[in-house]
C-alpha cells in the first residue's frame, strides 16, 4: 500500500514531508514485530500510527487494544495491564486477564507512555524483553506475543534526567521513532484540513459548509496552533456552530484566534505543558457555550410556541427537557434569579418581536445570557459538566472526555481536581 492509498484509508488529510516521513516509516516497519514509539506535540494525531501499523502487519486479524497510560489511576494499572488474581487486593472478587493477555497475537498501543508508574514500568520492560509476565497477586509466569506502539508528548530525554522514566524502557520502546510534526511546521496543510473539518461539521450538524476569505486564511495559516490538529479541529466546529454567516471574515476568525498571535507576535508561551493546560480549559469553556446556546436557542423556540399557540400547550418530552435541564443546572440562587430575569426580559423582547410579525425563530445575540451566566463560578460549571458527562456514560472516561472534546488524560486530571470520585 502506497502512502496516498494509506492517507486514503485511514482518512489521514495532509502532504508535509514530516507526515508523509511518519507514514512511510509506519509502513515498512508495520510487518515486522519492532517496538514503536510515536513523539510529537499533543494533537499532531499519533493516534493513527499505531492504527496503520496494525492494519499493515500480519497480526491484523488479532485484536487491537489502546490503553491511555494516563488516564488509568496509577493503583490499577497493573491489573489493567497484567491483569489479577482473585483476592489479589481489596475488591477482587474475581481473577481478571490484562490487556498483555487479551492482545495476545494482536497489537497493544500504550499512549501516554511517559505516565506509568515506576513499577509498571519494570513490568513492561519484562514483558517486552522476554514476552513474560505476571498477573497481580499470582506468581504464575503467563507468556503472551504482542507487538507494542507507544506514544508520548513529553520530553523523554527530561523525564529521564528527573528520574521519572526507565532509560532502558525507553530504549527498547523506540527501537524505531516516528516524529509527527507540529501543524506550524505543516503549513501547506492547514488550510487543507481546515476545508475536510468543515465538510465534516456542515454535514454533521446540517448546515451549509463555513468557508474562509482570502486574509482569514492566511491568519490561519500563521497562527502557531500550539493545539496542533486537535485545535484546528475544535475551532472549526465552533464556528460551524456559533457563526451564522458562512462566509468567515479575517476579523470573525480573529474572534476565535488570540490577537496577537493573529498579528504573528505569539501570546502563548512556548512550553508544553502550559499550552494544554491553557488549551484543555479553553476547550470546555467553548463546550459549554456551545451548549448554552443550544439550550437558549431551544428554549427560545418554546417560549415563542408558549406565547403563540394556547396557554395549555402540552409539553413534549423534549420541550420538558430542555426546560429542566435550563433550570435544574443553576445551583446557585441568585444566579439562577438573575438568569430568570434574563429569561424574562427576552420572553418580553420575543413577545413584542412576535406581535411586530409573523414569527419565525430568531437566532439572536445571545450575549446578554453569557453576560448573566458570567456571574456563575465558571469552575462550578465545569465541575457539572464534567459530572454530567460521567453520569451519561456510566462511568466511562474514554466515551465522557469524547463528548467533552477534551483527552481521556484531561478528564482524568478534571476528575483528580474535583474529587469526583
Ligand atoms: N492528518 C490528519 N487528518 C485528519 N485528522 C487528523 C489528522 N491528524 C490528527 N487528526 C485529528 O486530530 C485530532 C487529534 O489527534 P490525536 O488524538 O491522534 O492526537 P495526539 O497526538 O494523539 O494527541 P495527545 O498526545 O493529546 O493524545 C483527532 O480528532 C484526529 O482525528
Amino acid at each position: 500500500m502506497n502512502i496516498q492509498q494509506i492517507k486514503q484509508r485511514f482518512g489521514i488529510i495532509g502532504n508535509a514531508p514530516g507526515l508523509n516521513r511518519a507514514l512511510e516509516v509506519a509502513a515498512q516497519v508495520a510487518p515486522t514485530d519492532i517496538s514503536v514509539l510515536v513523539t510529537g506535540q499533543s494533537g499532531t494525531g499519533k493516534e493513527i500510527i499505531p492504527q496503520v501499523i496494525h492494519h499493515l502487519s500480519t497480526r491484523k486479524h488479532g485484536s487491537y487494544i489502546a490503553v491511555n497510560c494516563g488516564a488509568i489511576p496509577e493503583g490499577t494499572i497493573d491489573s489493567e495491564l497484567f491483569g489479577h488474581e482473585k483476592g489479589a487486593f481489596t475488591g477482587a472478587s474475581g481473577s481478571r486477564k490484562g490487556y498483555f493477555e487479551e492482545a495476545d497475537g494482536g497489537t497493544i498501543f500504550l499512549d501516554e507512555v511517559a505516565e506509568l508508574p515506576q513499577q509498571t514500568q519494570v513490568r513492561l520492560l519484562r514483558v517486552l524483553e522476554t514476552g513474560e509476565f505476571i498477573r497481580v497477586g499470582s506468581s504464575k509466569v503467563i507468556k503472551t506475543n504482542v507487538r507494542v506502539v507507544a506514544a508520548t508528548n513529553e520530553n523523554m530525554a527530561e523525564a529521564i534526567r528527573k528520574n521519572k522514566f526507565r532509560e532502558d524502557l525507553l530504549y527498547r520502546l523506540s527501537t524505531v521513532p516516528i516524529k509527527l510534526p507540529p501543524l506550524k511546521e505543516r503549513k501547506e496543510d492547514i488550510h487543507l484540513l481546515f476545508r475536510k473539518f468543515a465538510a465534516d461539521f456542515a454535514e454533521k450538524y446540517r448546515m451549509p459548509t463555513i468557508k474562509l476569505v482570502d486574509d482569514a486564511v492566511i491568519a490561519l495559516t500563521n497562527y502557531p496552533w500550539p493545539g496542533n490538529i486537535r485545535q484546528l479541529k475544535n475551532i472549526v466546529e465552533q464556528i460551524s456552530v456559533i457563526e451564522n454567516e458562512r462566509e468567515i471574515t479575517l476579523e470573525k476568525m480573529k474572534f476565535y484566534l488570540p490577537e496577537d498571535v493573529v498579528s504573528g507576535v505569539p501570546a502563548l508561551v512556548e512550553g508544553k505543558s502550559q499550552e494544554n493546560d491553557s488549551f484543555s480549559d479553553r476547550e470546555l469553556i467553548y463546550k459549554f457555550l456551545f451548549d448554552m446556546k443550544r439550550d437558549m436557542n431551544e428554549l427560545k423556540k418554546l417560549v415563542i410556541e408558549l406565547l403563540n399557540g394556547n396557554k395549555d400547550v402540552d409539553l413534549t418530552g423534549t420541550q420538558k427537557d430542555v426546560l429542566n435541564r435550563v433550570y435544574t443546572d443553576i445551583s446557585n440562587e441568585d444566579s439562577k434569579k438573575l438568569l430568570e430575569a434574563g429569561v424574562r426580559d427576552e420572553v418580553r423582547e420575543e413577545r413584542e418581536y412576535a406581535s411586530q410579525e409573523e414569527v419565525t425563530i430568531v437566532d439572536s445575540d445571545y450575549q446578554d445570557h453569557i453576560e448573566v451566566e458570567e456571574s456563575l463560578s465558571l469552575e462550578e460549571r465545569e465541575m457539572e459538566f464534567v459530572k454530567k458527562a460521567l453520569e451519561k456514560h456510566h462511568g466511562k472516561r474514554k466515551d465522557a472526555a469524547k463528548e467533552l472534546g477534551i483527552s481521556e488524560r484531561t478528564l482524568y486530571r478534571k476528575i483528580k481536581e474535583y474529587n469526583l470520585k
